[in-house]
């Protein structure tokens, strides 16, 4: 069968999916039991496509300048390294191959025999023989438990020396399964990964989303195959719906978020002025009477309305066009457990965040026996592990073999628990629906956005997804693209990013999908 040209495409490849191994497999099953292709001509093609975008990001390895390591394990991810060591030898690299064990798979073999240079035994290189790149094909999706210490030493040594790490499908030591490094031993970033078909959970989750690098995600001939994965968590990305259409303003919804008392208004704010930019028609921030004056001198566009009490949140929400609440940021928590049980009651679309969670720390199963389908909780990993107490220490523990428990795993497992949408921050925010059906906002590697981590851009978050349940989107949607939305925004406005800047960098979002 002829091998034909390679797509590769940054990590969102060829669609938002994002494999578990288990999905991997079957999808690569698949394709050998259709008899179209064969084990052996998927490692080629991926061996293939994986020594161009070296070359890509290393022209100058083709004019011999300096050596490339290439690690083999024993395994096929180590028969992708063989695959990749005759490309790049011919095409003019100074190719150098060391294998911790001998080929032990069929593919793994066969590949190996077509590698003409030398083996050498896995070892650090000496003085007076510099490498230009390494690269890791130890193992990939195989990987069952921790690397030896000395293997992950001499990843460690390398990364020190100064000499980038490319990954062939994961990072040798990462879970592809979770991200998560197996056992205790430190490993080294990776500048680059390249991995085929789809990315895996591994590449944004946990340590991976940090240690994977840049993820170029390559096409080995698969898609046909790829319905043999079913169902998978989806990478969040922009939505056409998030841009308006014709309607006036109350056909783009009514925001309602309840904020608390004097001087702790800010968090509030930050929500509904994020609701307001998402592109709800309206937004009231209701607030104690005490707390009026403070919010009238700062607000404009946002309308304001005196809530003291659950009866007063009955009262307003008569009005049916309130269609989506926030309830949270800066509210406090006697008056969240006070009004959360109110809001719950109406059964709209609602976020619950900050003190909505925290005021139900002591006794979550009350406040998921008045959950229903249309509430996303939006937690960070302290409150996520106040709720779910069980959920956060098998976050905590369990990375001794593969697969670890995943953060996708915990959120899932969460929202089933609580029967609503739960979104987990974190720069790999994790979102999922009582159903299990997931999504992943990953601001991590080429997608990173380290200048979220600032005060207030969580409630920015919960007003964004507000702003969006306003407008129509189902809860899941208005979680992932809500996040990815705060993440590009933070991106966009780049360092230097604090919370208020985030919903004024919408519109250069919006006008970037209107383009
Ligand atoms: N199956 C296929 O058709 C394809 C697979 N491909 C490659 O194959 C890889 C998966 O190959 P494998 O399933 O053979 O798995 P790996 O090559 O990742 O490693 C599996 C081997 O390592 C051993 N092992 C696991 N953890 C270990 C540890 N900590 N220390 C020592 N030994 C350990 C296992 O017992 C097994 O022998 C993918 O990541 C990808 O690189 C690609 O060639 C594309 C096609
Ligand atoms: N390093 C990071 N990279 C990307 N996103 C981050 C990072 N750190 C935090 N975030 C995001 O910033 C937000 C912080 O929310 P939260 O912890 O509730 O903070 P706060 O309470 O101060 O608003 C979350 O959306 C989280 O996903
Ligand atoms: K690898």
């Amino acid at each position: 069968m002829s091998i034909k040209p390679k797509r590769c495409a940054g990590i969102l490849g060829a669609g938002r999916e994002i494999l578990t191994t288990r999905q991997m497999r079957a999808v690569e099953q698949a394709a050998m039991d259709s008899g179209s292709v064969t084990g052996l001509q998927l490692m080629e093609r991926a061996g293939a496509t994986a020594a161009e975008q070296l070359l890509i990001r290393w022209p100058a390895l083709a004019t011999g300048a300096g050596a490339v390591l290439i690690l083999c394990g024993p395994g096929n991810n180590g028969g992708d390294g063989y695959v990749v060591a005759r490309h790049l030898a011919r095409k003019g690299c100074q190719v150098r191959v060391a294998a911790m064990a001998p080929p032990a798979t069929r593919d793994a073999r066969a590949a190996a025999a077509e590698w003409t240079g030398p083996v050498s035994d896995l070892a650090p290189a000496g003085p007076g023989q510099p490498i230009a790149l390494c690269v890791d094909a130890l193992f990939g999706t195989g990987l069952s438990r921790a690397l030896a210490p000395e293997i992950a030493g001499l990843l460690r040594a390398i990364g020190a020396s100064g000499c980038p790490i490319a990954a062939l499908d994961m990072l040798s030591g990462l879970c592809a399964d979770s991200g998560r490094v197996l056992g205790d031993q430190p490993l080294p970033e990776a500048a680059l990964t390249v991995t085929f078909h789809r990315p895996k959970l591994g590449h944004v989750l946990g340590d991976g989303g940090t240690l994977s690098g840049r993820v170029e995600t390559c096409d080995i001939g698969l898609e046909p195959w790829q319905t043999a994965a079913g169902d998978s968590a989806l990478l969040a990305g922009p939505a056409p719906a998030l841009l308006k259409r014709a309607g006036h303003k109350y056909s783009h919804g009514h925001a309602l978020i309840l904020g608390g008392g004097p001087g702790k208004g800010g968090a509030a704010r930050l929500a509904a002025r994020a609701a307001l930019r998402a592109g709800a028609g309206l937004v009231t921030l209701a607030v104690p009477a005490e707390a009026m004056p403070e919010n009238a001198a700062r607000l404009d566009a946002i309308m304001l309305s005196t809530i003291d009490e659950a009866a007063s949140l009955a009262w307003l929400l008569r009005d049916s066009r309130l269609n989506a609440l926030c309830l949270g940021p800066g509210l406090g928590l006697a008056r969240a457990r006070a009004l959360v049980p109110e809001a719950l009651r109406a059964g709209r679309p609602l976020v619950l965040d900050a003190d909505a969670l925290s005021a139900f720390a002591d006794g979550p199963d009350v406040l998921f026996a008045q959950m229903h389908r249309a509430a996303i909780l939006t937690p960070h990993e302290g409150e996520f592990a106040r709720l779910f107490p069980d959920l956060g220490r098998m976050l905590r523990d369990g990375r001794d073999k593969g697969p670890a428990p995943s953060r996708l795993d915990a959120v899932r497992m969460a929202a089933a628990r609580a029967g609503a949408t739960v979104l987990l921050k974190g720069p790999d925010t994790v979102i999922s629906t009582a159903e299990g059906q997931a999504r992943i906002a990953a601001a991590t590697g080429a997608q990173a956005a380290p200048w979220l981590a600032t005060a207030g851009s969580g409630d920015v978050l919960s007003g964004l997804i507000t702003g969006l349940l306003a407008r129509g989107f189902a809860p899941l949607d208005a979680a992932a693209t809500g996040a990815w939305l705060h993440a590009e925004a933070a991106r966009r406005f780049g360092p230097g990013l604090i919370a208020e800047d985030l919903a004024e960098t919408l519109p250069q979002v919006f006008r970037s999908l209107a383009d």
